[in-house]
């Protein structure tokens, strides 16, 4: 998500629109006004992803890519750039709470008021709502159109309430020109709307009272209610359509939990959106809207499904709502749910999980329905399983990698994703000395919370990582009496590897505010200090996830030292870090890109390395030779010899 917002920001799908064919790299380089190194790191990234391509000639546009360009009639540039804005992102930080029994909405309780009165209040945010949704209505208009044209029949007036910017009228106005349009919605909303031959635009409360038409059309409005409110707003649709001919027209997802559905994960998303966004709001399935129609005095309805016009709207959805996997997960952490499984023995029905968690029944499921459907849970007839992956979320598990999520997803560490685009240009400054005026290591000297957020991290990557060493690069460690780790964190990574080879003595080496909250292990001994200035004497030097944190030239200042503090004869370096193959067969590719992306986001000049970039910098800081292993994990084994 965050690197698709950096390609709409910098106009890259406009640029290559520009270009007509193929462009060369340099060329839109120059055009974006881009720094050539960073940007070549951020079409790497986005080829990977399918969303360009690359060919002899240069990169080319997909159909992907084209629903990025700015102003095109079929983009959903703008749902992306509202899904990632920071008010909407911030949210998120409340979902578990949402959950909770007594739990308040995520978007009150981030910004102390619901969503229309914090737009009516930020004309900047409504833009970005209508916007958005009118973009939604580019791509939904023409579908309902060609899927189910039928229902406009004899409709000679038409009212869309939560009409927003009137873009849905219009469309409809244009595909059936008899009928006569009245585009209603609050008034801070209509007084902004475009004018349109065939629409009046009428502001009020639906609340209240509905315009009178034939027809009431509501797209994407009841999702934002619950049942009751939804009730409330028909019965004044009802009110406003003759009681012969009169009908309301909903377009809205119907759940339908089939995983056989490509769609079906985009209203799961929508789903948790809702609950993120809106104070009581929710999908529903047939059975949730057949109730809501008949309490609203509705004597029949019918549902038609329609098809997404193209298969590239339905890829878009996973950028739009990109941050959605990551918060729920989070949420499933926060609230202990794979604690609260293992616990009941792998096995918990809802209302033993609710009651455990204390949570509401009805929010849960929601959650929990969506996280079977990304099967990070399973469901049984019995109750709901933990699975291989909930496993890894565990608050306290050994393999754990709960840690690492809670810190890429803390909002310290998403704030500099806003700046990526920045970061890009010619002149660009570090994305997290912009967010937060420091760079990310003086940030965690002088915040204790963040501080252990990273070293938790990085320890639970650690547990990960090393055993997959032990299991895959042993020989590495034969002859090795001392091992210093430079930029060890809190000492997790040599404590494991003092336990696989206890004949090694351990100095965990890091800044001193790091080892002075390091754990004591028997066979470590910790020691703050610079490894720009100087690395403590050991038989190897180890550098696990430091170096990707720096530019070549820092990097080569680094591995200096750490050649200094080896022994000529028998010393070695020991890296242990990813190499970008770009080969997308290895399904560890994707994590390898991503991680460069983070290095961009995260850190001032930080990159992952292809093993071309790592055999110019091991050279240029004095070493003679290397050799390089792949493992069953991210990170490769680099082992430099004086
Ligand atoms: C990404 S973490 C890696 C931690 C550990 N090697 C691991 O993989 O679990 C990078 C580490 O480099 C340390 N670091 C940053 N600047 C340093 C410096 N000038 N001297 C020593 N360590 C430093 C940070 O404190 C942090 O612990």
């Amino acid at each position: 998500m965050a690197v698709v917002k950096c390609a709409i920001q910098l106009g890259i799908p406009e640029a290559l629109e520009a270009h007509g064919g193929p462009a060369a790299f340099h060329d839109l380089s120059s055009a974006l006004g881009c720094s050539p190194s960073a940007l070549h790191r951020v079409m790497r990234f986005l080829v990977h992803r399918k969303i360009l391509k690359e060919a002899p000639a240069g990169y080319l546009q997909t159909p992907l890519s084209r629903l990025l360009l700015k102003n095109d009639e079929k983009s959903m540039a703008a749902l992306v750039l509202l899904e990632s804005s920071p008010v909407m992102l911030a949210p998120w930080h409340c979902l578990s709470d949402r959950v909770l029994a007594n739990g308040s909405p995520a978007f009150e309780s981030t910004h102390g008021e619901d969503i229309w009165s914090y737009a009516e209040e930020n004309p900047g945010h409504s833009k970005l709502i209508n916007d958005a949704m009118a973009c939604n209505a580019r791509v939904a208009v023409p579908a309902i159109v060609e899927g189910c044209p039928e229902v406009f029949d004899g409709v000679e007036s038409m009212v869309d309430v939560g009409g927003g910017n009137g873009t849905a009228l219009r469309l409809l106005v244009e595909a059936f020109p008899w009928i006569r349009g009245i585009n209603f919605d609050l008034p801070h909303v209509v007084s902004v709307a475009l004018d349109c031959v065939g629409v009046e635009h009428v502001g009020g409360d639906m609340f209240a009272s509905v315009p009178k038409a034939d027809a009431a059309y509501l797209m994407c409005v009841l999702h934002d209610w619950d049942d009751d409110e939804c009730i409330q707003i028909l019965r004044k649709c009802k009110e406003a359509i003759p009681k012969d001919k009169g009908k309301v027209i909903i377009v809205e997802a119907v759940v339908e939990e089939d995983n056989n559905d490509k769609l079906e994960f985009v209203r799961l998303m929508m789903d948790m959106v809702m609950m993120a966004h809106t104070n009581k709001g929710k999908e529903r399935t047939s059975k949730e809207w057949a109730n809501v129609l008949s309490e609203s005095g509705f004597s029949r309805h019918t549902i038609k499904n329609v098809k997404a016009v193209q298969s590239a709207h339905v890829d878009i959805w996973k950028y739009v709502f990109g941050f959605v996997d990551m918060a729920v997960v989070k949420c499933a952490i926060q609230l202990g749910i794979p604690d609260a499984l293992e616990a009941h023995g792998g096995r918990v029905k809802l209302s033993d999980l609710s009651s455990a968690l204390g949570c509401s029944p009805s929010a849960l499921h929601r959650i929990m329905r969506f996280l079977v459907h990304r099967k990070i849970f399973k469901e049984a007839p019995a109750g709901y399983l933990q699975t291989p992956l909930s496993r890894l979320l565990l608050k306290n598990g050994e393999k754990s990698l709960a840690a690492l999520l809670l810190l890429e997803s803390s909002p310290v560490m998403l704030a500099p994703w806003h700046c990526l685009s920045a970061r890009v240009l010619a002149n660009g400054s570090p994305a997290f000395e912009s967010a937060h005026g420091e760079d990310i290591w003086s940030y965690a000297e002088e915040n204790p919370g963040h501080n252990k957020l990273i070293n938790d991290a990085m320890a639970c990557d650690a547990r990960v990582a090393v055993p997959a060493i032990v299991e895959g690069c042993p020989e590495a460690f034969d002859g090795v009496e001392s091992v210093v780790d430079v930029g060890g964190g809190d000492g997790t990574t040599l404590r494991l590897l003092v336990e696989a080879f206890p004949s090694i003595r351990g100095i965990n080496f890091d800044l001193p505010h790091v080892v002075s909250v390091a754990l004591d292990c028997v066979g470590v001994e910790h020691v703050g200090g610079d490894m720009f200035a100087s690395v403590p004497k050991a038989d190897a030097a180890y550098l696990m996830w430091v170096l990707h944190d720096w530019d070549d030239d820092e990097c080569i200042q680094i591995l200096r030292k750490c050649r200094e503090a080896i022994p000529k004869d028998k010393g070695k370096v020991i890296i242990v870090e990813a190499v970008v193959e770009e080969d997308n067969n290895d399904k560890l590719e994707y994590v390898r890109l991503m991680l460069d992306m983070v290095m961009m986001a995260h850190t001032n000049k930080g990159k992952e390395r292809t093993s071309k970039e790592w055999a110019y910098i091991l050279s240029e800081s004095g070493f003679s030779r290397h050799t390089i292993k792949n493992i069953k994990a991210v990170q490769s084994v680099i082992e430099a010899y004086p």
